[in-house]
């Protein structure tokens, strides 16, 4: 299943930056990972913001669930999902 999620970061202003480095770490290597396997598709950056706008393909809401959960920077992203499904005009013979 292919899921658009689109993640706004809000760290706190107060937050020390080592510790913000260190999550920002953390987090790369986890998306890495997961694009590595396939799961995370496709991640852009939202031009002129601290947005990113993925393409997640799991098996269900619950994997997807577990995956964004397990983010580092979770507990300061807004995350909004919204599943995709073929559309009948798309001249793609798959959905890359
Ligand atoms: O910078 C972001 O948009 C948050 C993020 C998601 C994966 C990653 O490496 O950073």
């Amino acid at each position: 299943m292919l899921f658009h999620v689109e993640m706004t970061v809000k760290l706190p202003p107060d937050m020390p930056a080592e510790q913000a480095a260190k999550i920002k770490a953390t987090e790369k290597a986890y998306s890495q990972d997961l694009q590595r396997q396939g799961k995370w598709r496709h991640l852009w950056r939202v031009a002129g913001s601290y947005s990113n706008v993925s393409i997640f393909d799991v098996e269900d809401n619950a994997e997807l669930q577990e995956l964004v959960s397990n983010l580092p920077l979770f507990p300061y992203m807004e995350i909004r999902v919204k599943p995709l499904c073929r559309h009948p005009s798309s001249v793609r013979g798959d959905d890359s």
